[in-house]
């Protein structure tokens, strides 16, 4: 078969169906995303993120008292070894953040005697908890490291919401401020088979432990076309500056086969159902700021943008998870190079479940190692296989 003839090979695996999960379900087509059987809408209006991390863990909502055991759990497991605050005290004040949680994460499991138990779906699930506790004190000391502030040692009695704002800032943020952030938690916090859940479901399937896993996932959600996505957005949007200079930007960028970011999926055919959730948030959360010029110029680029894509590439085009999380964010007054590091101790739910299911569904739905087939282009020599000279005769 001439090269010309070969099939296109690099599809992303997009459509493929690799293993089952009981986790959640992305209808792309509908809008419509399931966090085991509930929608992800009414979780973020009804529940608490600590509900919805006990939802994805043990499959079901909890009740009073399970939510109260649960969250006193959390908050029992979130003091970081003074070793790990220590190190983290000896990296570059410049560090990306998304690069100490990777570390961190990894460092962690240095401390944690359950790495050396082996196979035991406790000790994962344990991890899991831990790790869940852990990265949100992990980000917010290196927050207040890297501005050359000592660390807030977290609380015992606030939410993984509130606790969080608590720790950066160092005061205890209003209940209109927790509850907006408690409901972006809970809207990052689980997708499916999406690169990083994949990438820590990729090194699960091996049976590598859960920090292990979870690391590879920080390092997966970093790019800029999974998680990374919502800094650029903030990047762009101060870059565009004002509601007048947005068609050329959108003109430059599809003319020079640039991304704007915030825009397209894999999976979803219509606007994503977080974001239709994110962008009165936004806008919300601009009003309490007194300042909604970043909600309008996210707006207006949405609108210009679909139309953009429709006169030029012929394709419709849709907002994506990270277009009103970034001028949310920006709102609150979260400094850019965190927002990709918020998804992270949010997602964290979602991976620590996806890892204890990879490594511990039922015998029917058991995943295999993953292991896919590649398309070796090996044209070096021609037909056949090269000849080894001696490294003196090489030119
Ligand atoms: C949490 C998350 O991970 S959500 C995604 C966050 N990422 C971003 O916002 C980055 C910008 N978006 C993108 O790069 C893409 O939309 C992706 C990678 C997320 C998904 O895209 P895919 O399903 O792989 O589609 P693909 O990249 O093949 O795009 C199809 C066409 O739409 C174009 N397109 C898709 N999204 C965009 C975009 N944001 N800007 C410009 N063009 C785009 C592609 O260039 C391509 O055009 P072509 O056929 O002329 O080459
Ligand atoms: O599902 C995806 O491909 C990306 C995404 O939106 C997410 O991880 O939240």
């Amino acid at each position: 078969m001439t090269d010309e003839c070969k099939p296109v090979l690099n599809t992303g695996l997009r459509g493929v169906t690799v293993a089952s999960t009981r986790i959640s379900d992305v209808n792309g087509k509908e809008g419509k995303l399931i966090y085991r059987g509930y929608l992800v809408k009414d979780l973020a209006e009804k529940a608490c993120f600590e509900e919805v991390i006990f939802l994805l863990l043990f499959e079901k909502m909890p009740n009073s008292k399970e939510l109260e055991s649960f969250k006193k759990q959390i908050a029992s497991e979130r003091m970081l070894p003074s070793r790990l605050i220590d190190a983290l005290k000896t990296r570059p004040a410049d560090s990306l953040p998304m690069d100490i949680l990777q570390a961190g994460v990894s460092m962690l499991a240095h401390h944690d005697p359950d790495t050396r138990i082996d196979g035991s779906r406790d000790a994962s699930l344990r991890m899991g908890i831990k790790l869940i506790a852990k990265l949100p004190v992990l980000l917010a000391a290196w927050e207040r490291i890297r501005k050359g502030k000592e660390p807030v040692a977290p609380s015992l009695e606030l939410g993984q919401a509130a606790n969080f704002l608590y720790m950066i800032s160092g005061s205890v943020p209003d209940d209109e401020l927790t509850g907006f952030f408690d409901a972006c938690l809970t809207l990052h916090a689980e997708h499916s088979f999406n690169a990083s859940t994949f990438s820590a479901r990729g090194v699960a399937s091996t049976r590598a432990h859960m920090y292990a896993s979870i690391a590879a996932a920080i390092g997966s959600l970093s790019g800029a076309l999974h998680g990374g996505a919502n800094t650029r957005v903030m990047m762009m949007l101060k870059k565009i500056g004002s509601i007048d200079a947005i068609e050329d930007y959108i003109n430059n960028e599809l003319e020079t086969g640039g991304k704007i970011m915030g825009l397209g999926h894999a999976v979803y055919q219509i606007d994503d159902p977080r974001a239709l959730i994110l962008a009165p948030m936004s806008k919300k959360m601009g009003e309490r700021a007194g300042e909604t010029k970043w909600y309008e110029i996210s707006k207006a680029l949405e609108q210009k943008a679909k139309a953009a894509f429709k006169k030029h590439k012929n394709m419709d085009i849709f907002v994506n998870v990270d277009f009103y999380s970034a001028s949310l964010y920006y709102s609150m007054g979260i400094d850019m190079d965190m927002f990709t590091p918020l998804f992270a101790i949010s997602r964290i739910a979602g991976w620590t479940a996806h890892v204890i299911e990879e490594q511990f569904a039922d015998a029917a739905h058991k995943p295999m190692l993953y292991r896919p087939a590649s398309d070796y282009i090996g044209d070096y020599c021609g037909p056949d296989e090269c000849t080894l000279s001696p490294i003196e005769e090489r030119g």
